[in-house]
């Protein structure tokens, strides 16, 4: 963690990754070949790091480039003393693919692509170098075939057993999208698990959301030597904008900032001006609820506090000043009851950053949105407050660049049904068939409609990245969406992915109140005046920072109570 913690890099499409290739080719940098070379031998270098005994493996080769990667691979694990077998297509592919498989046969034979040829004998580990960043459609017939075979191995244990190395991503997943090409949206059947994945340059959109991180296992990231610097450049015209990531196993690899630093960020969260006085280091406001609802808000109201906003004021209705009695004492309150009361409140021009939501109720916060959105404060809105804004008729209206929105799925759902239509894709019945006669017909049926909304499933998929980002534009403001791989967009910054997907603490994030003291951070960021879009990626990574510091065994009171731990390592 440490110094890394707010590290980025950079979170490529396929086609960007393509145009950075055919750049470097085309300037002289490398030739395909010299970066085939690279790429298969960066592969074989972490299989022989992780299994150093030469043992036996199948490398399976598909019709393009990633199969040429895949010759490469068989190769040098060849000349390492593997025994190696290799299932190969007769397809011609391209040239630097044909040299590869042209070197292998001087060494090796190349067996049928198949199910019957996988199965033939056993192996210690299984190479998938069949489709890489060039697979546009759903696999089919025997390749699709060898991959459900594949997946089910990992699964459970049946037909392949041994370990599987994924050359650049496991064959089938949507490297845009995160996405099993061709399988029900969020199901991974069809792909194979990997126990270890080699990606080249950069990691792929597809590597960190949705099913990815599941998918790929661990994911090493092979630098291949294409120029680092002015690399924007050669995307031109390619939609969309490059994308920044950021993750305990990926940040430390290599640093990439291009919109504010690790430093500058570390020194804003960490130091106070000696001569300043709390109100120097703002003010927040809690929008609290009534009575029962007490609990929501003080976790905010912690994490703000903790985060090191000078005040915190909890701000309930009059009747449930009482409740909110509660500790941290540290706490300010003063009763606010209704939307005047509020317009009252913030005339005080100290007060630099508001909250509505978290255990607000839904009814508070729809009666409090329009006045707080008024007067144009900086605004976190979580929980009831995305509930009230989109039961209004125009529930975007009166949104503004200060504000940071933090829904998770289902909330972002019924904010944008739209946006979460097209990210659900085309609905697959599941499989298998079930027993009962008249369910199996119904199955059938559903099967049959839905072949054309299985052959409109042409990568690349419409990502949770592009879905944010459109929400964003479309919102005017910050939106943070919720998840192991929570997606940020906004008009201050380049979308954003924090992958915790990778972390092993993720899971533990996904307890009640985990969100109250996300928004609590990204408030107390914001009180402090860090802007919508940096408050939310500070809230982001301090939230995930904070689960992996604490480990196994989180709830989300000792989120707030872990922050000083986390910064305890970012000292500069
Ligand atoms: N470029 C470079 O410099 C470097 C690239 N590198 C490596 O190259 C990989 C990308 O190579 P790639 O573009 O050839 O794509 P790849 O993933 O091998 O598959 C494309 C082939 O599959 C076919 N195909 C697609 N879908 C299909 C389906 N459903 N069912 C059947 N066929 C299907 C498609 O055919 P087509 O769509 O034209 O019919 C095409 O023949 C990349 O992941 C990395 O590993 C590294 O060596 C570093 C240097
Ligand atoms: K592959």
């Amino acid at each position: 963690m440490g110094k890394d913690l707010f590290a980025s890099r950079e979170l490529l499409t396929s086609a960007q990754m393509r145009a950075l290739e055919n750049h470097a080719m085309a300037t002289g940098l490398a030739t395909g070949l010299a970066l085939m070379e690279r790429a298969g031998a960066a592969v074989a270098q972490e299989i022989r790091l992780r299994w150093p005994v030469p043992g036996r493996v199948v490398v399976l080769c598909g019709p393009g480039n990633n199969g040429g990667d895949g010759y490469v691979v068989a190769r040098l694990l060849d000349e390492a003393g593997w025994q190696v077998r290799v299932l190969g297509l007769e397809t011609a592919p391209g040239p630097d693919a044909a040299e590869m498989k042209r070197r292998w046969r001087e060494r090796g034979g190349i067996e049928a692509l198949t199910v019957e040829g996988l199965r033939r004998e056993e192996a210690d580990l299984t190479v998938d170098a069949i489709f890489g960043t060039g697979l546009t459609r759903p696999p089919e017939g025997e390749i699709a075939a060898l991959l459900r075979d594949l997946g089910n191995a990992a699964r459970d244990g049946h037909a392949v057993s041994q370990p599987l190395v994924a050359v650049d991503a496991p064959s089938g997943l949507c490297l845009d999208s995160g996405a099993v090409l061709g399988a029900r949206r969020g199901a991974d059947a069809g792909a194979p698990h990997a126990r270890l994945t080699v990606t080249f340059d950069s990691p792929r959109r597809g590597h960190v959301l949705e099913l990815g991180p599941a998918l790929c296992g661990e994911l090493v990231i092979a630098d291949i030597g294409l120029a680092r610097q002015g690399r924007v450049a050669p995307f031109g015209a390619i939609a969309p904008p490059i994308a920044l990531m950021s993750g305990p196993r990926f940040a430390a690899e290599q640093a990439f900032e291009s919109h504010f630093g690790h430093d500058e960020l570390c020194r804003n969260l960490l130091t106070k001006s000696a001569t300043g006085h709390k109100f120097s280091h703002g003010h927040a406001l809690i929008l609290a609820g009534g009575l029962g609802q007490g609990g929501a808000a003080r976790l905010s109201a912690k994490a703000a506090l903790r985060v090191g906003a000078g005040l915190v004021t909890l701000a309930p209705p009059t009747e449930a000043l009482g409740e909110h009695a509660l500790p941290p004492d540290a706490l300010m309150r003063r009763a606010v009851d209704g939307p005047e009361d509020l317009l009252h409140r913030l005339e005080d021009k100290r007060i630099t950053a508001a909250l509505l939501g978290p255990g607000s109720g839904i009814e508070r916060a729809a009666a409090l949105l329009s006045a707080l959105l008024e007067t144009g404060r900086p605004t976190v809105l979580d929980a009831d407050a995305l509930t009230a804004l989109s039961r209004r008729a125009e529930p975007l209206a009166g949104l503004h660049p200060g504000c940071v929105l933090t829904p998770h799925l289902g909330e972002f759902a019924r904010l944008f049904p739209d946006l979460a239509e097209k990210l659900r894709g085309p609905v697959l019945p599941a499989s298998p068939p079930p027993e009962d006669m008249a369910a199996a017909l119904a199955w059938h049926a559903a099967l049959k409609a839905d072949q054309a909304a299985l052959a409109a499933m042409r990568g690349p998929l419409y990502s949770k990245l592009d879905a944010v980002c459109e929400a964003a534009a479309r919102a005017g403001c910050t939106v943070l969406l919720k998840g192991a791989d929570t997606v940020i967009a906004g008009p201050d910054g380049p979308p954003f992915v924090q992958a915790s997907s990778y972390d092993a603490a993720a899971p533990w994030l996904a307890t009640a109140g985990s969100g109250d003291v996300l928004a609590g951070i990204i408030l107390g960021a914001m009180a402090r005046g860090s802007g919508p879009y940096r408050g939310a990626r500070i809230g982001a990574a301090l939230h995930a920072a904070a689960a992996r510091s604490f480990g196994p065994g989180l709830i989300a009171d000792d989120l707030p109570d872990t922050l000083p731990k986390v910064f305890h390592t970012l000292a500069i």
